[in-house]
Order: C-alpha cells, then structure tokens, then sequence
C-alpha cells in the first residue's frame, strides 16, 4: 500500500495537508478532509482496491474471450458435429441407440421419470382439468416403459449437460441441451448435439446410421401406435411400437379379407395419386368396420397396418380435448402414408340434428323431461343411447360438420387411409357414411362354423410351445411330430366348429375360452359342454330380456301411433268445425250486406219521390204565390239535393 501511496504522491501528501504536495487544491481538499474527520488514505486504499479490481475484470474477460476464440477455432476446424432436435424423428432414433447400447443409463448424470407420473405438475393440473389420468405415457424418446409385477418402471435417460462415450474406441461427447422457451403443458424441447475430435464427420455419420437402422429394423417387427399427447392443444406423440399382427391371426372370411386387402394395396400403389387426380378425384380411401364388440375390428386394423407397414394414428373423438379446430389441427399433421383410426365413431355422439355431441346432450336431456311419465319408452331409449350418453357428458365438442372437414373438406389431408369402427352403425349419420368418405364397409358377427375352427387352429396350431398330445412323438423327428400334431388339431377343430352353435358367440369370447385351456385342446373339448351350458343360460337370460324389451318397444311404439292418429283425427275435426265456422260467418255477413245494400236503395228512392212531389206542389204553390220562373230549380238540381240528403 506504502509503494502505492508513493506512487500517488501529490493525493498522499494533500491528504496530510502538506501545502507543497503539487497537488492542485490539495491543500482545500486535505482541510475539508480533516474538518469531517475523514482519514484520507482510506480513500487511497478503497481507490487502489477498485482499480485492481476493474484490472482483474479486464483480464477475466480478456481471457475469456480468447478461450472462446480458441474453442470456436477448435470446433470450427478440429471437431465434428451433429445437432438433432427432439421434434424431429432422428432424435427418436439417436436416443433409442444410446439407451440400447446403454449410453444413457450408464452416465453419472442421468434423469429418471415414471411412467405414471402423478407428481409432473404439469400433467397433475392438467388431469384436474380435464378429468383424466395423469399417465405420462407419451414415450417421446422411443423407450419402452413396460411395467413389471409392482407397477410402472422407472425410466432413465441423460439429463441436460455433457457426457462422453466410445464408439469403436473414439471418443465422442453429448451434449443435452434443455430449450427454455416452452410454454404449459409442452414437453421441453431438447437439442442434443454429438461431437467428435478430428475434421470427418463420418464418426458422427455412421452413429447415426446405425441408430437409425436399429430403430427402423426394431420398427419392422412392430407397428407404430400414434395418439395424442396429453398436451394443449393435442399433439401426435411420437409412437408406441406394438408388436406385428399377421393377417392370418384375424380369422374371418377370407373374401372380406382378400377384398379388404388387394383395395388397399391398388390405393397405395406409386401411380394411384396420378390416377385419382386424373379422374379429379380426392386421393383418400376410408373404409368403416361396423358390428359387434369383440369382433376383430381393431385386430383387423392391426393387421393392416402391419402387413402394409403403415403407422397407426389413433384418435378417439369422446375424448374431452377434441374440438373442431383440434380435430383439424390433428388431422393437418398426419404424414403422407398412414392409417388414421378413428375408433368407436358413433360414441361422440354425433349427428346432423344435433350438429354438435353437446347440443344432442341437451336436447336429450330437455325430452328426458317431457317423457318422464312414459317409463317404458325411456328404459329403452336410455340403453340404446347409454353409450352416447357418456361420451356427450366427456365433453367432446366435434360437431359434424367439424369431423367431415376434417376427413375431407378443402384443406384435408391427402394419402391416408381412414378407418372407422363402431357398435352401432345405425347411429351414424347418413352424411359421414356416404360413399366418398366410406369406400368399402366390412360388417363384423358372431362366430360361424368357419370362424369357430379358425379361432381352435389359431390357439393351438404348433409353434413350439405347445405341450405335446401326440402318441410316440418321442421317437419322432420334429417336423415329423409338427405334422402330426397339426393333422389332429385339425380334426378337433372340425368337432368344435360342429359342437359350438354357430352365430352365438364373438369371436373374443371363443377365443377367451379357448385360451383358457391355452395347453390342452383335448381338455378344452372336454370341458366345452359345461362352458356352453353356462354361457347358453347367460345367453337365454340375456336374449329373454331383449325380447321383453323389444316387446315393451313395440307396446311403447305402436301407444305412440295410437296417439298420434287420435291427434290427427282430433285436429282434422277441428279444422271441419272450423271451416264450417268461418263458412257460416261468412254466409251471415254476405246476407248482411245484401239487406243493407237493398235498404239503402229502397230509402233513395223514396227521398226522390219525396222530392219529386215537394217540388211539384212547390211550383204550384210559387206559381200561385207569384214566385218568378227564375227561382225554379232544374230536375237535376232536385236530384243532387235528394242525393247530398240520402
Ligand atoms: N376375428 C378375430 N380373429 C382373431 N381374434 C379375434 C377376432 N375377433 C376378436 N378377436 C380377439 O378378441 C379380442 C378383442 O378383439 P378386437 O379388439 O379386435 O375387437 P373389436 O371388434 O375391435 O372390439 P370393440 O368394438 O370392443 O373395440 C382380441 O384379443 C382379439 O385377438
């Protein structure tokens, strides 16, 4: 400080009040100083102090700079880089290979989240709001998140920073970087960027090569499941892979299979976009499943999707977020080759009348009131529209109109295909069924014989697993003892499609029975007459209470029919009366006016010969009182006077 102070001379010696100090008004200063008592060289120091510190801050900063300099030199011309973003599907693809090769999960920093995530206060607000389960499912990065016997796994992935790993004993670092400006309810988006050292990307390049291969390939044996995230607005999530469905695994007419399939294969041929635009022609196919739950319409779609190796983009329109614009917003985003499955279509309730699922909801609601009395009636309406019921109350707002422009209004997608399922066709709108925007239905049934034996094949049919039936099989080479068991199961499929009556069943119900006895065919045949038994007395139950119920229907329409005809016999004898009434007025004023008119003639012509006669005796009496010829009035005179008298 002393050597400091020396180099401040002129300011030290002011600061003692030596007048020779050079320093000018040092002298002033100093005195000013030493009357409030301030020792100045504690000025001196808090002075030096700051300026060591502005010159260390100049330094830092200085040599930041040029340590960034030195990075930038670095990453400009000695190490490679690749920046993928979460929203793009390669992120899908990178994240999936590190989890794989168990990148991720290794590093000392790693995230952890669960798949029910009912701590995320994102997705805990989000379930108030709209009444849903906060299931973080959405499984952006590709990972499965399969819960075991406890419950939902945790799930691990690289949490924002950096990380390094070797590839093919190069070292290559991560970096995870979290976006900040997200909004709500949005996941983050991340950016992760891969470095190597050296000039060549191709280190980078075959990484990502890799992961991409390994992701596609996994694709491959799976089909890709899209629904929306529980996001606000909803968003497609990237996909759920399920695993592939074979065509044969659906058992159902083999026509309807056949016909179904060669239609979608000619709609998705390279030259059939050139063909539908040559004939002005929307390029869209839409096909609807129709029939009873439990029978094959949403395996069937499985089954599509994975023998055309399309995505699936399922969309359920009850569900509370859905609305026209969202509808919309959601079918803008479909890529180009997909099937968009719109399930259980007539549960949102929607129709022309009501144009909206909330506006069917109320104006049910207000005929639930006038109807009251009429109990029969309302038991049956209320089962036929139960299921509507429930999905209006969600509060889905799609109107109709909404969801035809969506499926094909101007700025709809083009490409895809849609597939409809539902219950209840009858319930569907005529509009949203028409040919254009349904191009081919396929009607879903209970189990005939053919399907009956199809389902007992399919259970059975020798894949390994099976505990072996067959006498001597032992001694048997393996496609020896295939052969055989297939024979055999063959013929016991013949006896359970004769035993099961046909059209009685789903096929979910066969094949539920039928994998209750998943090992042992021969036990499955066996205990078939109790199952049958059992399920037969349910059915017996079940078919008398729709036929008392059909009966109470037509005893509730044809009271209704009675009444409407009283009605119309009521209302045309009151319109007779009426036109009778009005007939007879009628009748009452004409013969009113006539009297009128008649006596208004019968008095004019009595004022005129009134007239006449006063004027006759008039002239005479002028004649004879001497009254000149002037003052005689003409005849038409008379006449107006009489008139303007009348
Ligand atoms: N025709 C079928 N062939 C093979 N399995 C079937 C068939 N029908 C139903 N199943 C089996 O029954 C279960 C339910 O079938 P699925 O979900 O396809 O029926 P669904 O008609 O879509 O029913 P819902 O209308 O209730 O959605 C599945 O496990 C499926 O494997």
């Amino acid at each position: 400080m002393e050597a400091i102070s020396a180099v401040l001379p002129g300011l030290a010696a002011s600061a003692t009040g030596d007048p020779d100090s050079g320093f000018p008004g040092g002298m002033f200063i100093g005195s000013m100083m030493a009357s409030a008592g301030i020792d100045p060289s504690v000025l001196v120091k808090i002075g030096v102090t700051l300026t060591i510190i502005a010159s260390v801050f100049g330094f830092l900063s200085n040599a930041w700079e040029g340590i960034t300099q030195i990075s930038k030199f670095f990453s400009d011309n000695l190490v490679s880089s690749a920046t993928i973003r979460s929203t793009d599907e390669a992120y899908v693809y990178v994240m999936r290979w590190l989890y794989n090769h168990k990148i991720s999960t290794d590093s000392r920093l790693f995230g952890v989240t669960c798949r029910k995530n009912q701590m995320n206060p994102n997705y805990r607000q989000h379930a108030r709001w709209y009444g849903q389960d906060p299931v973080d499912d959405t499984e952006s990065d590709g990972i499965d998140l399969i819960d075991d016997d406890l419950g939902p796994k945790l799930k691990y992935t690289a949490a924002p920073g950096f990380y390094h790993f070797f590839y093919k004993k190069r070292l290559v670092l991560m970096q995870r970087k979290l976006k900040d400006d997200y909004y709500g309810f949005e996941e983050p988006d991340v950016d992760l960027t891969l470095f190597t050292f050296g000039r060549s990307p191709l280190t980078l390049r075959t990484i990502l090569e890799e992961a991409r291969t390994e992701y596609l390939m996994e694709q491959r044996s799976s089909t890709l499941i899209h629904t929306t995230v529980a996001t606000y607005p909803p968003t497609w999530s990237l996909g759920h892979p399920k695993p592939s469905r074979t065509l044969d695994s659906v058992i159902m007419a083999e026509s309807d299979k056949e016909k179904l399939l060669k239609d979608m294969k000619e709609y998705l041929k390279p030259t059939a976009k050139r063909w539908y635009h040559k004939h002005g022609l929307p390029y869209r196919r839409g096909y609807l499943f129709y029939g009873l739950p439990g029978a094959g319409k949403t395996s069937l779609t499985l089954a599509l999707a994975s023998e055309l190796s399309l995505p699936i983009y399922c969309l359920s329109l009850a569900s509370s977020t859905m609305a026209d614009d969202v509808l919309l917003g959601l079918f803008a985003t479909l890529p180009k080759k997909c099937i968009i499955l719109l399930e259980d279509i007539d549960s949102a309730g929607i129709d022309r009348q009501s144009m909206s699922g909330v506006g069917l909801y109320t104006a049910m609601a207000s005929k639930n009131d006038e109807d009251d009395e009429d109990e029969e009636e309302d038991e049956i309406r209320k089962r036929e529209e139960k299921k509507k019921l429930a999905a209006l109350k969600s509060g889905s707002t799609v109107s109709l109109s909404g969801l035809l422009n969506a499926i094909d209004g101007i700025s709809s997608h083009e490409g895809r295909i849609l597939i409809m399922t539902t219950n209840y066709r009858e319930l569907l709108d005529k509009a949203l069924i028409r040919p254009g925007r349904v191009d081919m239905e396929i009607k879903f049934g209970n189990a005939d014989i053919e399907i009956l034996e199809g389902l007992f094949k399919a259970v059975y049919s020798d894949d390994g697993d099976l505990q072996d039936f067959i006498r001597g099989a032992e001694k048997m080479t393996k496609e020896e003892r295939k052969q055989k068991h297939n024979e055999k199961i063959e013929k016991l499929a013949v006896e359970f499609g004769l035993r099961v009556p046909s059209d009685k069943f789903t096929p979910a119900e066969v094949q539920g029975y039928l994998l209750s006895h998943k090992s042992d065919p021969e036990d499955a045949l066996d205990c078939l007459d109790d199952w049958l038994k059992s399920k037969l007395s349910e059915l017996d139950l079940l078919q008398e209470s729709e036929k008392k119920a059909k009966e109470r229907l037509q005893r509730a329409t044809e009271k209704k029919i009675k009444e409407l005809q009283k009605k119309k016999r009521d209302r045309i004898k009151e319109e007779r009366k009426e036109k009778e009434e009005e007939e007879k007025e009628e009748k009452e004023k004409k013969e009113k006016e006539e009297k009128e008119k008649k006596e208004k003639e019968e008095k004019e012509k009595e004022v005129k010969t009134e007239d006449k006669s006063k004027m006759v005796n008039g002239t005479s009496e002028k004649l004879t009182n001497g009254v000149s010829e002037k003052e005689k009035k003409s005849e038409p005179e008379v006449q107006a006077a009489a008139d303007s008298k009348s």
